[in-house]
């Protein structure tokens, strides 16, 4: 279930001006959050935050209406998701893919918890056995961004066909050479290329993943109608990424990067983040409704990640591909 707060932050976005009834803004900069929004949603700026701000009252349950009913279709070109200043930076630290002390330190640590996520979510989506040793036997994933393979790898070993792609011919160079030194692994088809290019090529993935990369690429929202495209008809989405809010400036940000340095410093921009409302309504607008959300939690004493209903930091959101 999506939690219900964020049920009602993505209805009063996808009412049409003049229906809402709280303000279209709850983070620091009003005119800041306008503009990444028009930005989200390039096709179609929303109106501006004088316009959306409540006028007259609504009924207390809205139906969730799909946000492009009030928005122009979709520009079904996808353009570059590339980002060369983002992709530099990855492509400086390629080697340290697999060294779980190192920049990746966080991603090694949250993999347990986000693999549990996705063997919940996609074993329920897909009819299989949770419990088994390969339950995504037989289904063809996607992880678009997989770097060195450190998600790619454990879902090849819980039976799925994966494509792995990356921007970055180092880090799929990495991940080529970590996988073929096990068995079970060496399947996975890496590729340096992008989401849109295997749209181009009308590749189709019963799973697309794309964890920890939204907030990285150009345009999130041609991001997610690449994403969307590469997914069946009966197939799921996940994206996992950072929230844009006060506590993960300062914890993903202040504190991972300059204060344990887990991350090198400048590894994220504040502004690239979406908030989990931002990613269900740019994930709307492509036909994929997003069915339940997670946040992470880290215990400090432990090191360890587990799965909550607090998204105010990192957070994780399983999708469908709506039929049309
Ligand atoms: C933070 S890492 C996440 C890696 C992996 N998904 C995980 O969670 O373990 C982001 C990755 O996305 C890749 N990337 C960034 N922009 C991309 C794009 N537009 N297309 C494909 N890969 C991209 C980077 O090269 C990097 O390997
Ligand atoms: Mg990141």
């Amino acid at each position: 279930m999506i939690p219900r707060q964020i049920l009602a932050r993505a209805r009063s976005l996808a009412r049409p001006a003049g229906r809402s009834s709280q303000p279209a803004n709850h983070y620091p900069s009003l005119e800041f959050h306008h503009k990444l929004r028009t930005r989200c949603y390039s096709e179609a700026p929303l109106p501006s935050p004088a316009a959306a701000n409540p006028v007259t009252p609504v009924s207390p349950e809205p139906p969730l209406v799909p946000v492009a009913a009030h928005l122009p279709a979709a520009d079904l070109r996808s353009k570059s998701s590339l980002n060369e200043a983002e992709l530099k930076k990855f492509a400086a630290i390629s080697e340290t893919w697999w060294d779980a002390d190192g920049p990746f330190k966080p991603l090694h640590a949250m993999n347990p918890t986000r693999l549990a996520f996705l063997r919940s979510t996609l074993c329920r989506h897909f009819g299989k056995d949770p419990c088994c040793s390969r339950p995504f036997e037989g289904l063809k994933f996607v992880d678009v961004g997989c770097g060195g393979g450190i998600l790619s790898e454990p879902l090849a070993r819980m039976g799925a066909s994966v494509t792995g792609v990356d921007a970055v011919e180092k880090n799929i160079r990495i991940a080529r050479l970590h996988a073929d030194l096990d068995p079970t692994t060496s399947s996975i088809d890496y590729l340096c290329t992008t989401a849109e290019k295997l749209v181009e090529e009308q590749r189709k993935f019963d799973a697309v993943l794309a964890l920890e990369v939204i907030e990285h690429v150009a345009d999130p929202a041609d991001f997610c109608k690449s994403l969307s495209s590469l997914t069946e008809y009966s197939g799921a989405t996940v994206i996992s990424t950072i929230n844009r809010s006060m506590r993960a400036y300062a914890t993903a940000i202040v504190m991972a990067e300059y204060v344990l340095r887990w991350l090198p410093a400048g590894t994220h921009d504040w502004s690239s983040f979406l908030t989990p409302e931002e990613l269900v309504l740019i994930l709307q607008r492509t036909s994929v409704s997003v069915q339940e959300m997670a946040g992470f939690a880290y215990n400090p004493l432990t090191g360890r990640w587990s799965l909550s209903d607090d998204v105010g930091v990192n957070f994780i959101a399983y999708a469908t591909k709506n039929r049309e």
